[in-house]
């Protein structure tokens, strides 16, 4: 069926994948599936060119951020210069005590600055923390949207190679993970890098030969500290691949809860949850393995900084080149330079995830689809005929099983073309192709006339209305389902389309009437209900072409006929492809083709066996007439 095929070949995939990722070093490797156009490296500067894209809009607001951080850390380096003035005075008013008592008013004017430095940091903090919620919140919904409208134009393909969990997991997670960490790198990484450029200035001031001593080992720690950030980046990577697998699978098994509990297979999707879970554990110790190395390394870089002050310090202290207390103050800043230098450390190391993630986020935003979803001709008439000319065609997720072969078909303008043939023959596949979700890789398939790969594909779609065997309502009211095949429709179209398809009649009997909310895809409603809402959907969408995939199989005889009724309202002229396994309901269509998975039984190697009216099939005696035989049986 449209929607199930493939589920097993994305189960094998995954294990593959699974053991890509734990086996090989390579992220890109890793990620690569049957038809993964995804590039594998974005440079940081192609990353920071992104991030920027969508920043822009904000410039003003980040502008602001900008000042205030830099204004709060240039009040944390003046404070305990204040604060030391504050001491001095104390100290002074302690060694006069023995001429005068001490004269406390000299306190107020530093005191009072301290004060308002204070208020004023205080009302910093909360406009700091406040716009950068809001700039980071405007961020992350344009990201977001962004990729969500990339992941809605990928094609067929994509979908058959990627796991929902894990295209919606870079939706939430990835674009959450990089939100939090760009709040985290304004605030405390502007003010902690302010601090360390300020402390930088003031350390310089106290003795410039000591300084630059400890400058010059600073290159080799940035090119140390670089060259580790690039393949932290890459296992970063890999571990939210990992994580991301893990809730694919869990998000599979909750999307098909149904099939999951008739098999009583919830030990089975615990297990495979678990393995997924136990890959995604592996690489996340590797990357905790690699960030404390990288964090611990800095903070033995910062030891030795320590060592080379007192070394070299000591050293001018001896020659006389500084006193004891410059010294002493070089100390205590180069520790406050420690702490800002720590922080950027941590930071570093989620910004490195970070980038993982905005790499992820990007990644889909670049994947450009074989098959576009709008663009294009516009033809200025559709009638309606469709052919199918010497068309050959594999699903990209499985080249090695050729699905049709040399098929010519014609369904002609307002006729019900019937297809009928073993599971697996293809009939499916015809449909999806007409709709072009997938191109033929040989062959052309004609819209009046007109390579459907020259149509514009949204256009094309809005002909075609499609009606499967599950029909898959969204989770809002029975009236928003319906409109769906016409957004623009007004009240009374779809009451009347309801009615055209003999559903007014149990709508009217629920409680909400129209207002009823049908759950998630639908399953509030029985198969017979459902099935004429995607009718009442069909005929205001009123398309010129309908696909019929097995529409009435899964319904009880008075549900059938209820339907059928209504299908057969919604087939009135026009162009009709009815896919299907019970011979019954196909008898009147105007041509039905017998198609076959075997290339023996089949003509000219191709797929089609027969094609015919039922009684000429019939009269023939041939496979149409042993399928019919074997149903009657
Ligand atoms: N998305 C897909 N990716 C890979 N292979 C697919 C995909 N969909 C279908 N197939 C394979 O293509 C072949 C034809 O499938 P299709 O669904 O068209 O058959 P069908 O005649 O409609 O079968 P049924 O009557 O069982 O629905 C099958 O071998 C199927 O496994």
């Amino acid at each position: 069926m449209y929607c199930e095929a493939g589920v097993s070949e994305e189960r094998l995939r995954l294990q593959t994948y699974q053991k890509n990722i734990v086996d090989d070093d390579s992220a890109s490797k890793a990620s690569e599936t049957v038809k993964d156009k995804e590039t594998s490296e974005a440079s940081n500067w192609t990353l920071i060119k992104e991030i920027w894209k969508h920043l822009r809009p904000d410039w003003l607001l980040l502008l602001a951020i900008v000042g205030f951080t830099t204004l709060t850390a240039a009040i944390n380096i003046y404070t305990p210069i204040v604060i030391g003035d504050l001491i001095s005075i104390v100290q002074k008013e302690l060694n006069n005590r023995i001429k005068r008592p001490p004269d406390f008013t000299a306190l107020n004017a530093p005191a009072a600055k301290l004060l308002g430095l204070f208020s004023l940091q205080g009302f910093l903090t909360f406009l700091d923390i406040s716009l950068v919620s809001r700039l980071g919140e405007n961020l992350s919904k344009r990201m977001r949207r962004e990729l969500y409208s990339a992941i809605l134009a990928q094609d067929m393909a994509f979908f058959d190679s990627h796991m929902q969990g894990e295209v919606v997991g870079r939706l939430t997670q990835d674009v959450s993970e990089f939100k939090h960490t760009f709040k985290l790198v304004i605030t405390q990484g502007l003010k902690a890098t302010t601090q360390i450029m300020g402390t930088g200035v003031h350390l310089i001031r106290i003795s410039p030969s000591l300084t630059f001593t400890l400058l010059a080992t600073m290159p080799f720690l940035y090119l140390a500290m670089n060259l580790y950030g690039v393949y932290l980046r890459k296992v970063s990577k890999q571990s939210k691949s990992g994580d991301s697998l893990a809730s694919g699978v869990a998000g599979e098994a909750v999307a098909n809860i149904r099939t999951v509990r008739a098999f009583a297979s919830e030990d089975q999707e615990l297990e495979r949850y678990g393995e997924a879970m136990e890959a995604a554990s592996l690489l996340n110790t590797k990357l905790g393995f690699h960030i404390g190395a990288f964090q611990g390394m800095t903070n033995a870089s910062i030891g030795c900084m320590i060592l080379v002050i007192l070394y070299y310090g000591g050293k001018l202290v001896a020659s006389g080149d500084m006193t004891g207390g410059q010294l002493m103050t070089y100390m205590v800043s180069t520790q406050n330079l420690q702490r800002s230098l720590a922080l950027v450390g941590v930071l570093f190391g989620q910004v490195i995830k970070a980038f993982g993630s905005a790499a992820r986020v990007f990644e889909y935003v670049h994947l450009r689809p074989d098959i576009p979803i709008k663009g294009g001709i516009i033809p200025a008439g559709f009638e309606g005929r469709i052919e199918f000319r010497n068309v050959e065609f594999t699903y990209p997720t499985r080249p090695e099983h050729q699905v049709l072969r040399n098929l010519n078909l014609v369904l002609p303008v307002g006729k019900v073309v019937a297809l009928c043939g073993p599971s697996g023959s293809g009939k499916s596949t015809i449909a999806q192709l007409v709709e072009r979700f997938y191109d033929a890789d040989r062959g052309q398939v004609l819209i009046d006339g007109v390579d459907v790969r020259h149509l514009d594909p949204s256009w094309l779609r809005r002909q075609i209305g499609y009606i499967g065997q599950e029909p898959i309502l969204f989770a809002t009211t029975v009236y928003e389902n319906i409109r769906y095949g016409r957004p623009d429709a007004s009240r009374e179209e779809v009451e009347a389309a309801a009615r055209q398809a003999n559903a007014a009649d149990f709508i009217s009997k629920f409680p909400d009437g129209y207002e009823t909310v049908v759950g998630e895809r639908g399953v509030t409603l029985s198969g017979g209900q459902k099935q004429r809402i995607a009718i009442a959907r069909a005929l205001l969408k009123d398309p010129k072409v309908l696909i019929l995939d097995e529409a009435t199989s899964a319904l009880d005889t008075q549900s059938e006929r209820l339907v059928q009724e209504a299908l057969d309202k919604l087939m009135e002229h026009r162009t009709v492809l009815v896919i299907a396994h019970r011979l019954s309901t196909i008898r009147n269509a105007d041509v039905i083709v017998v198609l076959s998975v075997s290339r023996k039984e089949a003509r000219k190697d191709g797929n089609v066996v027969e094609m015919g009216t039922h009684a000429e099939l019939m009269n023939r005696k041939g496979a149409y007439y042993s399928l019919h035989q074997m149903t009657q049986q």
